[in-house]
């Protein structure tokens, strides 16, 4: 049992006006208690807990300084978000953390004014912090604008295309760069280089600003150092920074675990700023925390956690995660191929492809957070002969659309296309679904698009995709465990554009495409026991349609139902298409889809949202039911 946290000076304090009233010593000791107030709430939750604990100091300067909510605090990411939550009139939910009716794991407008910015995805603060400066310059009523970001999520091409138009507009701006020197994982590229040479060896908020004459800029007690360093670095050759550059003042780098130097420069960046200001702030990320600052991932995300030992409870599975098989197969193409290669976007870890890293280190690309730079990399190594695999989650991979469209389907180049995360994913709730992946790919010429219906069946995709020459091809899978099925040691490749019956019946016939069919063959089951026995099919492919199997189907049940995670648009409305042009409607058909509901679901259970989703067994039966006009008391069809 973890017991809560004493913790006097946040008891004070309900929303950060409360925090006016505090003296600097009072602040620090604020710090020290929603630290504690942090760890054990994740404790409880689970959630993402180091990147909050790195910032416990900046979020106590930033609202002990600025005033928010006039003042707009955009988060990046918003996973570090837990200690501003605290602060902000929420602590009082805080145990609430990503479960169904309870808090989200991110900022989000609609749960507090403090959170003006909704995010999850990375590197959007800079432009929607941009945007409320410019629209405050327009006689909006907001005060300053303040987007704190990650050295990771800087190295997206979004954050620099709007440091490249915050530089050109002068508004006044702060930018605070939180440089913990970790993404997920450890931070990859040329920038997160450049940052580490910008302080590596430098004494804190002294070097550049020294060089480049900005002392005035830096607080009373830090301007005498500041000169003297000036002094010692007389002859250098010390050029600006790639910020100054773009027309940011540059200070920095502060420690961001000394609140009295945050709180110094924050009031004198407050009290002088009249363009844009990069803070370039030096974290930890699990800050404070043992167990997390010594985790690989620095406690990045976790489960619920014994706060003492820092043991995080972990559920009992037979089977293994979709993410770990896929792994394997593509580990087994490579190895009998040495033109398979593999890119993550910044996510080696939850694609699968360390694992891929572990075996084959040269033929691993991390791009860093840069899906439409991944996308457009995977179609320049396919040009160049090689067979690239691109694993993204589905939710991801919605940034880089045009790059899937433009770069990789109008020229027809063989890129694979790994999805994970497909479908409902639980706890990071609506921001994280993987429901629109199906339809944007389907609907794109030449794509093979595959999900695959359990574990033994991604390793036929994977093989089928590494076989796959003539063009590019997608297979999704989710989050989570499989169903325990014997898994063969490599996958055999598919027939393009075959499906398969898994059981024969008759009246109706349900279509399933993915991970769904396990709860349509439950459905079949109470089906059956009720007299109906449908036949059951695991499509495979949503492009191309297996169009004999589907009109085959067509013409010889008086019902069809097609089954998917995903929304409107995808493989339902292929197989309608198919339907209606080829007069089966005309015959008298019944037709069902089942597809993600036109809601974006919040957080909860995966087995709650397949029910509010309407995909569980029960719900499948009842829509069966009622499209043979078979009457059920009680049942949502
Ligand atoms: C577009 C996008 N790609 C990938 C992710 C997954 N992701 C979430 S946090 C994170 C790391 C962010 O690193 P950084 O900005 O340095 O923050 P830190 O966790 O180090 O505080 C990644 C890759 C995401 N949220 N959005
Ligand atoms: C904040 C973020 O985008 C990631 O940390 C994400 O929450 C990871 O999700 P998985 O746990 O499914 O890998
Ligand atoms: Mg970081």
């Amino acid at each position: 049992m973890n017991d809560r946290p004493v913790t006097p000076i946040l008891d004070r304090v309900r929303q950060p006006s409360d925090m006016k009233a505090l003296s600097d010593r009072e602040l620090r000791q604020l710090a020290d208690d929603v630290r504690a107030e942090t760890i054990s709430a994740v404790s409880v939750t689970g959630g993402h807990l180091g990147a909050g604990l790195g910032v416990v100091e900046l979020t106590v300067a930033i609202h002990a300084v600025f005033d928010t909510p006039r003042d707009k605090l955009i988060w990046d990411v918003g996973h570090q978000c837990y200690p501003h939550k605290i602060l902000t009139g929420r602590r009082d939910r805080i145990r609430t953390l990503r479960t169904e009716g309870g808090l989200s794991g991110f900022t989000k407008r609609s749960e507090s004014p403090y959170d003006p910015f909704g995010a999850a995805h990375s590197s959007t603060s800079i432009s929607a912090a941009l945007g409320f400066a410019a629209a405050r310059d327009l006689g909006g009523d907001a005060g300053d604008a303040i987007a704190v970001i990650g050295d990771g999520s800087m190295s997206a091409g979004m954050a620099f295309e709007a440091m490249n138009n915050a530089g050109h507009l002068k508004k006044r701006l702060f930018v605070i760069l939180n440089d913990n020197e970790m993404s997920i994982a450890p931070p990859v590229g040329a920038l997160s280089s450049y940052l580490t040479r910008l302080y590596t060896g430098a004494p804190f908020q002294e070097f550049k600003a020294a060089a480049k004459g900005a002392v005035s800029l830096l607080p009373e007690p830090f301007q005498e150092g500041a000169r003297r360093a000036k002094e010692m670095l007389k002859g250098m050759a010390v050029g600006g920074t790639l910020f100054e550059e773009l027309g940011f003042s540059y200070v920095g780098p502060i420690d961001g675990h000394d609140l009295d130097q945050l709180l110094a420069v924050l009031r004198t960046a407050k009290a002088r700023a009249t363009g844009p200001m990069l803070i370039h702030v030096i974290t930890k990320k699990g800050k404070g925390y043992a167990p997390a600052e010594a985790a690989r991932d620095k406690g990045h995300a976790t489960g619920k956690f014994d706060v003492l030992t820092g043991v995080q409870a972990k559920a009992a599975s037979n089977a293994p995660s979709y993410t770990k098989v896929f792994a394997q197969g593509l580990i087994a193409e490579a190895e009998r191929d040495d033109k398979v290669v593999a890119v993550t976007a910044a996510m080696p870890d939850g694609t699968g492809l360390n694992l891929f890293a572990d075996r084959f280190p040269k033929r691993i690309f991390d791009v860093g957070i840069a899906e439409q730079h991944a996308v457009t990399f995977s179609a320049g190594l396919a040009a160049g002969g090689m067979k690239p695999f691109c694993a993204i989650y589905s939710t991801f991979l919605q940034r880089g659309y045009d790059q899937v469209v433009h770069d990789v389907c109008i020229q027809r180049l063989p890129v694979r296309f790994a999805i994970d995360r497909a479908g409902l994913v639980g706890a990071d709730g609506a921001t994280h679904a993987g429901s629109f992946d199906i339809a944007f790919l389907a609907n794109l010429p030449g794509i093979v698009v595959m999900a695959a219906a359990d574990e033994a069946e991604l390793m036929h995709m994977v093989a089928t995709a590494a076989a796959h020459d003539e063009g590019p091809s997608a297979f999704r899978y989710p989050r989570g465990d499989g169903v325990g099925v014997d898994l063969p040691s490599r996958g055999v490749p598919l027939e393009i554009g075959k499906g398969r019956i898994v059981a024969e019946g008759g009246r109706v016939a349900i279509l399933s495409f993915g991970t769904r069919l396990t709860e349509v063959l439950r459905a079949a089951e109470a089906l059956a026991a009720k007299g109906i026995k449908p036949t059951v099919i695991d499509a495979r492919f949503a492009k191309p349609l297996d169009r004999d199997l589907i009109l085959n189907a067509a013409r010889h049940h008086e019902a069809l139902v097609t089954v998917e995670e995903g929304a409107v648009g995808g493989f339902c409305s292929h197989v309608a298409q198919l339907l209606s042009e080829e007069g089966v409607f005309d015959r008298g058909l019944k037709f069902r889809s089942m597809v993600l509901p036109d809601i974006f679901i919040d957080q909860a259970s995966p087995e709650r949202m397949y029910e509010i989703a309407g995909m569980d067994a029960a719900q499948i039966e009842a829509k069966v039911l009622a499209a043979l006009g078979v009457a059920v008391v009680g049942k949502r069809a």
